[in-house]
Parts: structure tokens; sequence; C-alpha cells
């Protein structure tokens, strides 16, 4: 495992080979969950989650990742409930994955690493009035998290890993409607919980992340598919492969992981 460790950290996207530390950063992500240290906490309400595929608009690839972007000018697809205290608007999901299915995913589990995780991305709509107001806020964001490990082929996912092609490049843009990210998130309700940061640059610490317990399942040609994508635009002469777009594990600091499970 440390021999695939030290690997993996070798191979990490070039952004993060100096880690960058958020100035006086004390609550950055991502973390490893080390599951002895986290706490139940029965007080934890269940998920309330409402997505329609009616608010999906586009896909692009940002040069980091690729994005699947919502229409948040309603509260169409919001989730609340759970660590929330407000109701929080989908703005987009993207996904972290490495170059192969032994590492790829931010969060770790007692440092069992995933090939991927999904991030779906909610900011806080019941105080703020749009996204970039609210990512500089600490109760500003909501991502859920989930995990995905190589199995069984994903039927919902095959929609948005057919796009993948069309949006090959940085900076490339195309239109994806009528995709519900509900068929993405396991059925069991179990999560963890803890305050946080974004995981890439502003690295703001405004994010109340939500991690399923439960990893779905995807095929390997699927996930093959994820690294065709290029951090590099048409017009760059050398063409990266888009892998290994997650970043180092940050210290825990003066937190603490709850579980909505006992
Ligand atoms: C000027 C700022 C700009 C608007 C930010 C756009 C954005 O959405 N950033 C973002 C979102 C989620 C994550 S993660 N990986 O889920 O922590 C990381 C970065
Ligand atoms: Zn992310």
């Amino acid at each position: 495992a440390t021999c695939a460790y030290k690997l993996r950290h070798e191979q990490m996207h070039p952004l993060w080979q100096t880690p960058v530390e958020a100035p006086g950063g004390n609550r950055q992500s991502p973390i490893n969950i080390h599951l002895r240290d986290s706490i139940f906490d029965p007080t934890l309400q269940p998920l309330s989650i409402r997505y329609d595929a009616r608010t999906c608009r586009q896909i692009w690839n940002n040069g980091y990742s690729f994005l699947v972007e919502y229409d948040d000018s309603t509260n169409k697809s919001r989730i609340c409930g759970g660590p929330l205290v407000d109701h929080y608007r989908l703005s987009q999901f993207h996904f972290h994955w490495g170059e192969n299915n032994l590492w790829g995913s931010e969060h770790t589990v007692d440092s069992k690493v995933y090939p991927a995780e999904l991030h779906l991305v909610h900011w806080n709509a019941a105080k703020y009035t749009k996204f970039e107001e609210a990512i500089m806020e600490n109760n500003g964001l909501a991502v859920l998290a989930v995990f995905l490990k190589v199995g069984k082929r994903h039927e919902g996912l095959q929609k948005l890993v057919d796009a993948l092609p069309a949006v090959r490049h940085k900076d490339s843009v195309v239109e994806f409607t009528n995709f519900d990210p509900t068929c993405m998130l396991p059925t069991c309700p179990d999560y963890w919980t803890y305050e946080g940061s974004l995981t890439t640059p502003p690295l703001t610490e405004s994010v109340s992340w939500i991690i399923k317990k439960r990893p779905i399942e995807v095929s390997h040609d699927q996930l093959a598919v994820f690294r065709s994508l290029l951090f590099t635009s048409a017009d760059e002469q050398e063409q990266k492969s888009m892998v290994n777009n997650f970043r180092p594990q940050q210290p825990l600091m003066n937190r603490t992981v709850r579980s909505s499970f006992s």
C-alpha cells in the first residue's frame, strides 16, 4: 500500500505536486476519515435530496475536471436536512479520478482509496443570492460526495460517458440536458459529515461535506473514458490526459467527523 501511496503522490497533477497550503487554513479538504475517531450523531437528520432532470443545462471541461452544470435560478434541484440548517441549490457536479483503478478519490476511509469520487456542489440559497457569493461564506456550500468503485456497468452513467468525447479538450462546452443525478446516489442513506473547504482553488473554507458511506459501481470501461479527457485545450501542442486530478489530503486540525449511523 505504501508503494501505491508513494506512486500515487508522484503521479499527482502538477497543480498539486507542490501541495498548495491555504494561508492559515484550519479546515481544509480532502481528509482521511478515520472511523475510530468519527462520532455517531443521533441528532443528524436524514438527507432530503430533490433533483429535477429538467434543470440540467450543459457539460464542460474546465481544464481540471468535467462539470455538468444545472440551472440554479430556482429551488427545483436542492438538498436540505442532514447536517444542513438551510436549503442548498444544485449548481454542478464533477468527478476526481486516477490514472488507474488503484487511486483517484480525494477522501479516503481508514486510508482506503477509491478509483474515483463524485462531487455534487450546492450553495446556500436561503442566505445568499448566487454561487459566487456563497463560496466566500463559512456556511455557503454543501458538497455531497459519492465514492466510485469498479464493478458492473452503471446504466445511468452511460449517457454522461457518451457525452465526454465532445468535451475532450479544456474549455469545450456542449449542451447536456435531462440528466437526473439521483441515479448516481447509493440507496443506503448512511453518510459522514464534516466542515471543510473546496479542494481546488480558491480553496475557500465554506463547505459542509456530506460523504456517502456506500460507493456506487461503474465499469472499468466507463472509468477509462474519464481518462480519455485532456487537461489541455485544442490549440496546445502537448496533449496531457486528464488523470490524477485529486488534491493531497489535508490535516484534520481541530475537527470531528460525524456519522449519521452507529
Ligand atoms: C471564482 C470561483 C468560482 C466561481 C468557483 C467555481 C467552483 O465551483 N469551484 C469549485 C467547486 C467545487 C469544488 S470541490 N472539488 O467540490 O471542492 C472545487 C472548486
Ligand atoms: Zn470536487
